[in-house]
């Protein structure tokens, strides 16, 4: 069912591969804050540069005071959530998280009913209530999925898995591909809390640094990883014997065919399956030219799309903040810091380099802060997260690494540092919507704030207005009333 036109569409692709420049590998983006963080004599700059200029240091210290207060109950306001408001939602046709369904009538095995109520689920998300019946139909049918983050669609898929394998038999029939490390981690908790009732079946992770004694063929029924140690145990290593791989998900599958090392992994492990095993791709992305890729290397599949304009969740409020450098994008930071702190908040970064910056200014201001970027070890960076997870940091300096799937139900604040932009220069409008999902899941109120300091970032960020079409409104700390407008 699935390998032929993967592999053709592949190497067509490969032969128009000059032509189809976002298929082509991302490079780590090097320290180009460069554009941005330098700084621009715009207008705005120049406006608020002499309205500095007429302030006594004692009237800024008490802009801080009211405007860090202001801020604190503007965050509540929009923590505050009424205890329903997810039922509220689940009733509201015009929400992602609307069903009509009951997951009795998705016509789950009882063991994974148990495991669904056990994770204090009520009723299907949309994606769910419609994904759920392709994906367990018979014959199996493929999927191509797009749902906006935060909506389910992991426990979807997982759910798809755990119905499909049979547990009287001892190997693996399902495999899972995830970008990274931690994302792989995550989605195997799901797994695991979900099948807490179906002791049979079993979860192995093909992760770096879990090393299996050659020669040994592995008896878990579902395996979940990343591409490179997923290749390596099916062909390499042949602790998985590919040929009896039921069903293969690709999660975040718009970066799984977008980043070149990736695809070529994914492909190749693609290409060892059966025809008849059942392909599954998710994501709360997929750029056109991802999307025509997709379809060609996914047969008949079922495709689930958002309209452009349903991308961007309403739950989540979208502000903006005028500064004129990094350091005045550093020292705004400094005073709004004790109002994201009443819950949990992740600060992206565009590189590494500038997020161990910001971290060690922040440190160096007396704040406590989690860094979580690409080049720490990958135990290092599970760490980091499971601290995050489980409340002991409350703010995280991060970079891309972390931009995608990563689940902490406490997040009410994603903060762009920098804007996201593509290798180019160009607004990154998909990793824009990955970052400000990391708040507001699953029907939770949430506010992004991104902090412009350039000419070129309000560009930048006028651009991601007009591609989302959604306003992305000032937040001007200064302006008590304003603020107060919000709140309410
Ligand atoms: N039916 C449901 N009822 C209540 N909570 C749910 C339901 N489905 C999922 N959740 C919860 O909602 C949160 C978000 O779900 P999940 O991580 O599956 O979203 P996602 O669509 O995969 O997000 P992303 O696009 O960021 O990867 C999780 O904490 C999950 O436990």
């Amino acid at each position: 069912m699935a390998t032929d036109s993967w592999a053709q569409a592949v190497d067509e692709q490969e032969a128009a591969a000059e032509s189809i420049g976002s298929l082509q590998i991302k490079e780590k983006p090097e320290e180009n804050g460069t554009a941005a963080n330098t700084t621009d004599s715009s207008s705005a700059s120049a406006k608020s540069e002499a309205e500095g200029e007429n302030k006594t240091a004692e009237e800024d210290d008490n802009d801080d005071k009211a405007a860090q207060s202001l801020l604190n109950k503007l965050i509540r306001n929009n923590l505050v959530n009424t205890t329903n408001q997810v039922e509220v939602l689940q009733k509201d046709p015009n929400s992602p998280l609307y069903s009509v369904k009951s997951f009795e009538e998705l016509r789950l095995k009882p063991q994974l009913l148990q495991g669904v109520y056990g994770m204090g689920f009520n009723r299907p998300s949309k994606i769910q209530e419609t994904a759920l019946p392709m994906m367990l139909a018979e014959p199996p049918q493929n999927l191509i999925a797009q749902s906006q983050s935060g909506t389910g669609k992991t426990a979807a898929f997982v759910l798809a898995m755990l119905s499909h394998v049979d547990p009287m038999n001892r190997y693996p029939q399902c495999l899972c591909v995830s970008p990274t490390y931690e994302l792989a981690l995550q989605t195997g908790k799901v797994i695991e809390q979900m099948g807490k009732h179906y002791p049979e079946v079993q979860l192995v992770y093909a992760i770096r640094g879990n090393k299996l004694q050659r020669g040994m063929k592995l008896q878990e029924q579902i395996v979940i990883g990343t591409p490179g140690t997923m290749l390596d145990w099916c062909g390499k290593f042949k602790f998985i014997d590919p040929k009896k791989i039921r069903v293969f998900v690709l999660d975040e599958a718009d970066v799984m065919i977008a980043t070149q090392g990736h695809q070529d992994q994914s492909i190749r492990i693609q290409r060892m399956l059966p025809k008849n095993c059942q392909m599954l791709l998710f994501s709360a992305t997929f750029e056109e030219s991802v999307w025509n890729f997709a379809k060609r290397i996914v047969p008949d599949p079922n495709i689930i799309k958002l309209k452009r304009e349903e991308e961007t969740l309403d739950t989540i409020k979208q502000y903006y903040v005028l500064c004129n450098s990094r350091e005045e994008k550093f020292q705004a930071l400094c005073n709004i810091y004790g109002a994201i702190t009443i819950a949990q908040a992740m600060i992206f970064c565009h590189t590494r380099k500038t997020a161990g910056w910001l971290a060690g200014e922040l440190s160096r201001e007396g704040h406590q802060v989690a860094l979580l970027s690409g080049e720490m070890q990958v135990e290092q960076r599970a760490a980091v997260i499971e601290r995050f997870r489980d409340g002991k940091e409350k703010v995280l300096v991060t970079t891309n690494v972390c931009a995608r799937g990563i689940d902490v139900e406490q997040v009410s604040v994603v903060i762009n540092f920098d804007l996201p932009i593509d290798k180019d220069g160009n607004p990154d409008n998909e990793t824009y919507l990955h970052r400000i999902g990391r708040t507001g899941r699953f029907g939770k109120r949430g506010l992004a704030i991104n902090m412009v300091d350039s000419r070129m970032s309000m560009n930048i960020l006028n651009r991601i207005q007009q591609h989302f079409n959604k306003k992305i409104e000032k937040l001007d700390t200064d302006d008590l009333d304003e603020i107060e407008k919000i709140a309410s």
